[in-house]
């Protein structure tokens, strides 16, 4: 007896293990690990994941598996062992490891069809009374026909059958009709002979078969003989040809043509970097390697040429960007480069677009895929390299669960392939430019940028003298001018606003000061309702001031302002100036992310006003003055990256200027441009604000020095909610050694959300190895609570959003 071992798709603790199946006859031959299968559970008939087949269970009364999902695995037994390490140490339940590791469309249930592909001489007699002449069937149809599984699997392998699943998807294009001739080229060469000499057109189709056998698109064959369908008809009715559907991929790239591209000599520069890249790939060792390379300095072709190394050797690639970042320019790079071989995956596509190119990973017909975070678990069997490039984008930590960061699951993935992870970035987190230190990675560095171009001269404007001076508005006299000339000259700015809308601190527009926690070194969060200020991290809190602690001006309050009102100001200032305004609230529909941007390319805006979203990848030649309008909104966010953060930020977003051949300027205003985050980014200096902030980061004991564990309580009862936390954090501090530090219960940042008061605790450490299992045993503790009182707690081992 065969019995299959399941994950069930329930998500709850007690149903996070593995259940028993017995395995019916008709499936046998069929099932492997990695499927998917329909299982009785209680009442009700449930999805699970198959992990394991063996042939003796403890229990002796078992249940049948009830159905066969699919016929090819969907997770391999590497991507089982890394869905079971995520599970664990991210401390989720299997099942949504499993399912955060798949396409959309094999999560929800969708109609299944059975596809005949090809018109094969002889189906098996068992497909041919199943289908009955049909091209499509019902999937259903296998059992009630009694077909087995095997028999379909089996033609699934040659390319007879297609299993497809039902995503309804208005966008997209099916099937495509192909002809081929269906006689021999004998046949063919007598047809020829005797087809009367008047019916040319004809005589030409099957001249042409004899010179391509074999299929053709019908609409490229119309087109190459410039003919119509009337001429094929008959051909077609007399058997002389045949047509076939052939199911094409919703490929949303397929009508942009790609100029191909050759590799670039490497510079002197690029060749040492690229150098231990390709000792790895050649000696197939696993090594992870940071390419530290200021903007602009190549490091894209370092990929595209590792890349090459890779696919030369037979093997496959991995390259992870920003979702921000992958723009139609990075896609093109990477498709210019590699053609067809090369997947996009990221979360504009639509449910059927991706399985499409997923699809592709599955078959083996790509061997590049380039992709947003989830394109980590991309079903490469033979993996060659990951790359992932801006290293230091907070978006590659996934914030709901599994709660996992995609550089540990490349680095996992890798040792397992034993091959090299590149992590590029011009301003590397602080994580792993210590580790490179260390000399746990491999640093590798392009100082320069291409053909030694410059970087664009920097500028920090200190908005305290401008209040002084009387101007009370967003923009300093210098940005002002600056845009101004640039209106004159028809060239173009972009300007930058931190964040939507809102902000928390508070902070005197006189000389700057702001309010920070006497422990944490991090800003208090404003609390309008009860008009105090709080720190997130201990419980500290005080009442807001009315005059400024440090000068005594009565200008202290909280900041913030919104990019809607940034762009009416502007109009004012600048009546003639055309603007694009780019936010959350412009670009939720899709595309328009894209479109705006085209059009500021196609200049037909001056000035491009945006958020985060715009800092990254932009490539535009005419951009001669970037402005940074609030430096100090992220430098005072409730986070300790914060400085880090701004010094990212201010980098990235001055590498915009000043690309091509006119020369940039960049306009940083701030409260506090003394600042070493802003100070050291106006240098480009990213070795001295790394040595700056690590020691900021030991004094306070933070990451990379401490590790942080963040949870999160949430209720609707405000109360209650406070109360658990309390008790918890008190659980917490009896439960861990006394070098672990809790600090807490504090509100979150985020203090309500949806009607759900939130509360969090804090846990630092330097070595806790009993850490899992006093959360495992919180989890126990409050495991009623939680499934019967709509009690939520969350645990994120790396927090990057504290929030
Ligand atoms: N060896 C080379 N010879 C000539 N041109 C090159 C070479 N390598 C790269 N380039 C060109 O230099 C420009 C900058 O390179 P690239 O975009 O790869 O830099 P980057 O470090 O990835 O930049 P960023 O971090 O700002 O995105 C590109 O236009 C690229 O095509
Ligand atoms: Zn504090
Ligand atoms: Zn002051």
């Amino acid at each position: 007896m065969k019995i299959a071992r399941v994950i069930v798709d329930v998500p709850t603790s007690q149903t996070n293990r593995l259940f028993d199946y017995t395995i019916p006859d008709k499936y046998q031959d069929v099932l492997t690990v990695g499927m998917r299968v329909i299982v009785p559970f209680g009442p009700r008939k449930i999805m699970g994941f198959v992990l394991d087949i063996t042939s003796e269970s403890k229990l002796n009364k078992l249940k049948n598996v009830q159905d066969v999902l699919d016929l090819t695995p969907v997770l391999t037994k590497e991507l089982l062992d890394v869905g079971k390490w995520l599970a664990e140490s991210t401390l989720c339940f299997y099942v949504s490891a499993f399912q955060a590791m798949l396409p959309q469309v094999l999560k929800a249930k969708y109609d299944k069809e059975l596809w005949l592909l090809a018109e094969v001489e002889e189906l098996s007699p068992q497909l041919e009374s199943l289908f009955a002449g049909r091209g499509v069937i019902p999937y259903e149809e296998i059992q009630e026909h009694n077909v087995s599984y095997s028999a379909i699997q089996k033609a699934v392998k040659e390319g007879i059958l297609e299993i497809h699943y039902q995503v309804n998807s208005k966008e997209t294009k099916k099937t495509e009709t192909y002809i081929t001739n269906a006689l021999e080229e004998m046949e063919l060469e007598e047809k020829y002979a005797t087809m009367p000499p008047q019916a040319k057109k004809q005589r030409q189709i099957i001249a042409f078969f004899l010179e391509h056998p074999g299929e053709i698109k019908q609409k490229e064959l119309l087109h190459r003989l410039s003919t119509t369908r009337a001429s094929l008809k008959p051909l077609l009715d007399k058997g002389v040809l045949q047509t076939i559907q052939r199911e094409v991929y919703r490929d949303p790239y397929q009508d942009r043509e790609y100029q191909p591209t050759t590799p670039f000599p490497l510079t002197e520069e690029q060749a040492a970097a690229i150098d231990p890249i390709h000792t790895s790939i050649s000696n197939h060792t696993h090594e992870t390697f940071l390419l530290h390379g200021v903007t602009g300095s190549g490091k894209t072709e370092v990929y595209l040429q590792s890349i090459q190394h890779v696919l030369d050797k037979g093997q496959e690639a991995i390259v992870l960007v920003p979702e921000i970042a992958l723009t139609p320019q990075m896609v093109e790079r990477f498709k210019g480069r590699f053609g067809s071989r090369v997947a996009v995956l990221h979360s504009a596509l639509s449910k059927g677009e991706k399985f499409d190119e997923w699809r592709k990973v599955q078959r083996k017909e790509v061997q590049v895929v380039v992709g947003a975070r989830s394109a980590i678990f991309a079903p490469f069997e033979n993996l060659g390299i990951v790359i992932i490039d801006e290293e230091h984008e907070s978006s590659y930590k996934q914030e709901d669960y599994p709660r996992y960061h995609a550089r540990d699951v490349a680095i996992y993935r890798a040792k397992h392939h034993t091959c090299p992870v590149v992590l590029g970035s011009a301003t590397p987190t602080l994580e792993s430019y210590a580790r490179a230190q260390k000399g746990v990675y491999t640093l590798l560095s392009l100082p320069k940028r291409m053909n030694n171009a410059s970087m664009p001269q920097v500028e920090r404007i200190d908005m305290r003298e401008e209040l002084h001076a009387g101007n009370r508005s967003m923009f300093s006299r210098d940005l002002f001018e600056k845009m101004e000339d640039r209106l004159q000259k028809g060239e173009q700015t972009v300007l930058f606003l931190n964040r939507r809308g809102y902000s928390t601190f508070v902070m005197c527009r006189d000389c700057g000061h702001v309010m920070e926690c006497p422990h944490c070194d991090i800003a208090l969060t404003y609390h309008r309702k009860s008009e105090r200020l709080k720190c997130h991290y201990c419980s500290y809190e005080e009442a807001m001031p009315t005059e400024c602690p440090s000068c005594e001006s009565d200008s202290i309050r909280y900041f913030g302002t919104g990019t809607q009102k940034i762009e009416e100001s502007l109009q004012q200032l600048l009546p003639e100036a055309r603007i694009i305004r780019m936010d959350v609230d412009t670009t939720r529909r899709k595309g328009s992310h894209e479109r705006l941007l085209t059009k500021f390319g196609n200049q037909e805006a001056d000035i491009l006003l945006g958020t985060q979203m715009i800092a990254k990848g932009l490539d535009f030649a005419n951009v001669t003055l970037v402005g940074v309008l609030a430096a100090d909104a992220m430098l005072h966010l409730p986070d300790f990256r914060s400085a880090e953060k701004t010094f990212q930020l201010l980098t990235q977003v001055s590498g915009r200027a000043g690309r091509h051949t006119l020369p940039g300027e960049v306009v940083i205003q701030s409260y506090t441009p003394e600042h070493y985050s802003i100070d050291l980014a106006s240098q480009y200096d990213y070795e001295a604000f790394f040595l700056k902030e690590m020691k900021v980061r030991k004094m306070f004991q933070y990451p990379p020095y401490y590790f942080l564990t963040l949870i999160t309580v949430s209720h609707g009862n405000h109360l209650y909610t406070m109360d658990v936390t309390q008790k918890m954090t008190q659980f917490l501090k009896e439960q861990l050694s006394e070098q672990s530090v809790v600090l807490g219960p504090s509100p979150s940042p985020l203090a309500r959300i949806k009607d759900r008061y939130r509360y969090q605790t804090m846990i630092k450490y330097k070595n806790e190895p009993g850490l899992h299992k006093a959360m495992n045993r919180l989890f126990q503790l409050y495991e009623d609570q939680i499934n019967q009182n709509d009690l939520q707690i969350s645990v994120d081992f790396q927090p990057y959003q504290m929030m």
